[in-house]
């Protein structure tokens, strides 16, 4: 679940990328591996800078005066195929045609038959193990169909089309085309979110921004914006003092169906998603939740309801409203910890849930307390939580979760790919509970879960994590493949450098 993130300024003299490095500050619960951002500069030049790391850490500001330009991309990654290794950091560049630049989210579930036909019959050198970087060579090989000296919209559109045709999965993507335009595109089941802004500055001219969230869109001042649809693509140009953004329906809308994790834990909750709150659906999530548990346990058996920060604090809010009991902050966040769910490897997740969250002993001593968490995933957090409630002096320790069981993998957007490795996986409830050592836990069913998330127009999402059924189906042995990059990668952990690190793509320390 990368963030993505676009901007084309109208006033061609102007710089973009510290605009671009700060939007990247409002999507970095999206990625935390890698950031990266290229610009587009006089003569059509790439700038770029990209490299593992938090975005304030790679975008320094002595990097962020080497790039040029009025029009740029960026990303934050947190890797979902390949490796999490420096040069699968995004965007990715090709030289032919035009000179592409990409940025995506989401994960592609057919990448052994576009590897095998990128070799075989359209003879594209991949360098690394991701997935972007497929996606990036189809659409240019797409476009190289068309053999121009220079190509127009109707092309670009005309090559995403091809694009569509042949990548299966879930996709979000922002690019530029050298010298020419900003253009982004969203799945045919809108799984990965899009949204396109526009800012009408004082002189008259117009920016435009392409975003994950539409946080960002907000907090820079693009106050008219919209989701892009499923299979929708939008190009702006270059010159857009001059030009209008053009907007096309390059495929059919497949089925509208956002992924349901995005309001359980991806997105923040100030975002607003296909027109859903995020905010809004975790209050729900919290009053299905209670509505749930009461129906199950004695609620004179719960003296207090305590949240897991960060993500679950609104549900366990509302959870606690509705079940009338006090709600208390007995963990204390250490805001100097990133998210623990997304960090790369399970020692570092670890540890870091402990670095991440205090007990205040005073919430828990001699209390029952009802824990809520939005999910639970490997049962990392949940596990050392219990404990630590227990330590604190809780009599009995209530485990909530305001998203279903999760027994499957999540194939666009989470970094599992053996679902061993799921804490409810071929689990029942009882089981799960006494895996993480909790009283007893409650979950929530995806029917309420989606009541929680549904609009008029959207009452569809993604949910494969839950079910097992994945709206795009998978291409046989993809799993296993993704199982394979693993194994070797983790085989060359003490190599890395010379496996996966490949110096061609190096962010230079200058
Ligand atoms: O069962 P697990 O594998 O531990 O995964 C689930 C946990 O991970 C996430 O928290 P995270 O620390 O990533 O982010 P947050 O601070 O936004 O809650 C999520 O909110 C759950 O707390
Ligand atoms: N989480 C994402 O959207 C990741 C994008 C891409 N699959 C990668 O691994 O880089
Ligand atoms: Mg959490």
């Amino acid at each position: 679940m990368c963030g993505v993130l676009g901007i084309a300024l109208g006033d061609q003299t102007k710089v973009v990328a510290p605009e671009l490095s700060d939007g990247c500050l409002f999507l970095q619960h999206r990625g935390q591996d890698a950031a990266g951002i290229t610009t587009c500069g006089p003569g059509g030049r790439f700038y770029q800078c990209k490299g593992n790391g938090m975005a304030r850490d790679v975008f320094t500001e002595r990097r962020l005066t080497g790039l040029a330009g009025a029009m740029g991309i960026a990303h934050l990654r947190y890797p979902t195929a390949g490796s999490s290794a420096n040069s699968e950091a995004q965007p990715f560049y090709v030289n032919s045609p035009y000179g592409i630049s990409l940025a995506h989210n989401g994960n592609l579930v057919n990448t052994l038959s576009l590897k095998r036909y990128l070799d075989e019959d359209v003879h594209r050198h991949i360098n690394t193990d991701s997935d972007s970087e497929l996606l990036l060579n189809i659409f240019a090989s797409e476009l190289e169909k068309h053999n121009k000296y220079r190509v127009n919209n109707e092309d670009v559109f005309h090559a995403l089309e091809g694009m569509y045709r042949l990548c299966r999965g879930g996709y979000a993507c922002v690019g530029m085309l050298a010298g020419f335009a900003l253009f982004g595109f969203r799945d045919p089941n809108g799984i990965r979110p899009l949204l396109f802004g526009e800012r009408e500055n004082s002189d008259g001219t117009k920016d435009y921004m392409l975003a994950s969230e539409s946080v960002v869109l907000k907090a820079h001042n693009f106050t008219k914006f919209r989701d892009l649809k499923p299979g929708e693509a939008v190009i702006i140009p270059k010159n857009c003092d001059k030009e209008e953004p053009e907007f096309k329906q390059v495929v059919p809308i497949n089925s509208y169906r956002p992924d349901l994790f995005e309001y359980v834990y991806f997105a923040r909750q100030d975002s607003v998603l296909d027109g859903i709150s995020v905010y809004h659906t975790r209050l729900q999530m919290g009053k299905k939740l209670a509505e749930n548990i009461v129906e199950k346990l004695d609620p004179n058996e719960i003296d207090v309801v305590i949240p897991v920060p960060d993500t679950a604090r609104t549900c366990a809010l509302q959870c606690a409203i509705t079940l009338n009991k006090p709600y208390r902050e007995g963990f204390v966040k250490n805001t100097y910890v990133g998210r623990t769910f997304i960090m790369p490897n399970q020692r570092e997740r670890i540890s870091s849930v402990r670095r991440k969250l205090n007990p205040m002993e005073s919430e828990f001593k001699g209390k029952n307390v009802l824990i809520v968490d939005d999910s639970i995933v490997r049962g990392t957090t949940s596990k050392e939580i219990v404990t630590m409630a227990r330590e604190s002096g809780a009599l009995k320790v209530y485990f909530a979760s305001a998203a279903p069981a999760i027994r499957y993998n999540h194939i666009y957007g989470i970094d599992l790919t053996d679902t061993k490795n799921l804490i409810a996986y071929q689990k029942t409830d009882t089981e799960v509970a006494e895996a993480i050592k909790c009283d007893q836990v409650f979950y929530q069913s995806l029917e309420d879960l989606i009541d929680c998330c549904k609009t008029e127009t959207i009452d569809k999402f993604e949910v494969g994590v839950f079910t097992g059924n994945y709206v795009t189906g998978v291409e046989d042995g993809y799993l296993q493949e993704l199982e394979r990059v693993r194994a070797e990668n983790k085989k060359n952990a003490e190599d890395v450098k010379a496996a996966v690190d490949i110096g061609l793509y190096n962010c230079a320390d200058y």
